[in-house]
């Protein structure tokens, strides 16, 4: 029984969604500039919670014949054979038109239809189109892993913003050199799973310098928000020392021998502490 309850948190990859929440709740508070009622945090943060777990169920649902063949994804719950595919689809499908229903009801139409288009975006577009036809999935598809600021944004006020569109657009550039850094040192497993990600396409070197130009654009991008919104020095100054610390370890990437994938790692963590730190930043430069 803990197994299968365990089974159905996994489905909804609890380390990503925590990641995806926070951004969603940055975007909220400085929608606010402040911290939103109480009510509008839980609606928000509930609702999508449930619309990117069940869409992280739907893409295990559909993606079991490769996770069962990939080393990093064999032991998920599809494949460890603790969760049938059918219940995972179940599981998905509620938790998506659940999502949609409460924050229509609680929160707002707006809100709601952004949460949904995130889900139908990365398991439809991403998940069942993209991932496994194309090098680009995963910068095309970054744009449903790009959108709970949006959601937390249309929240809190009921409509957009270009604020709110440049926290879409700061983890849309974040996004590839997040996910090359990790396929460089997975490259087999996506290889033997027949899954066209970058490296496996166009090799290493390649992969490498394309990240490391996101790296430069994403530093711009981080700028920009700093003119578009009132915030204080500990902004710019810490999306700097930020994007120049990513820029370093793309370089270092950059730099190592083929075969090694001593910094592509180190890059990788670098790209987690790099969104929750810039992310950190922005709320410190209005509270
Ligand atoms: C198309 C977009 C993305 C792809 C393909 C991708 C891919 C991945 C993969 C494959 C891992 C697993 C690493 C492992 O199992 O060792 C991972 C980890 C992680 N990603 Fe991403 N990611 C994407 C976007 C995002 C976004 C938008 C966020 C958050 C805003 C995010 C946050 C994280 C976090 C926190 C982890 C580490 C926790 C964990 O492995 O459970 N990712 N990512
Ligand atoms: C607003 C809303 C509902 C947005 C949905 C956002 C969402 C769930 C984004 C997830 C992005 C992500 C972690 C992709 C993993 O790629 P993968 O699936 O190829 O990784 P894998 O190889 O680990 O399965």
């Amino acid at each position: 029984m803990a197994d299968v309850i365990n089974g159905y948190w996994q489905l909804t990859k609890p380390g990503i969604m925590v990641m995806l929440l926070y951004t969603a709740l940055s975007g909220m508070i400085l929608a606010q500039r402040g911290i939103p009622s109480l009510r509008i945090i839980v609606v928000t943060l509930l609702g999508l919670a449930m619309s990117t777990g069940g869409s992280a169920a739907l893409n295990m649902w559909y993606d079991r014949d490769i996770d069962a063949v990939m080393k990093r994804t064999v032991k998920r719950p599809i494949p460890a054979g603790i969760i049938t595919p059918n219940q995972a689809l179940i599981f998905g499908l509620s938790l998506i038109v659940l999502s949609f229903v409460m924050m229509a009801v609680f929160l707002n139409l707006l809100a709601a239809t952004l949460s949904f288009a995130g889900a139908v975006y990365y398991v439809v577009i991403y998940t069942f189109w993209l991932k496994r036809s194309t090098p680009q999935n995963i910068v095309i598809g970054g744009g449903a892993g790009a959108m709970p600021p949006l959601v937390g944004w249309a929240g809190v006020t009921g409509h957009l913003s270009l604020t709110a569109v440049l926290l879409f657009l700061i983890i849309f550039l974040w996004t590839p050199p997040h996910f090359w850094s990790l396929a460089l040192y997975k490259n087999e497993d996506y290889q033997r799973a027949g899954i066209p990600m970058m490296p496996v396409v166009k090799g290493s070197r390649n992969t490498k310098w394309q990240s490391f130009i996101y790296g430069i654009v994403l530093l711009i991008g981080s700028l920009a928000l700093y003119f578009v919104t009132p915030l204080n020095l500990v902004y710019p100054i810490a999306a700097v020392v930020l994007g120049v610390g990513f820029l370093y370890y793309l370089t270092r990437t950059l730099r190592e021998e083929e075969g090694s994938f001593r910094w592509a790692r180190r890059s990788f963590f670098f790209s987690l502490a790099y969104l929750m730190l810039l992310f950190i930043a922005i709320d410190f430069s209005i509270l």
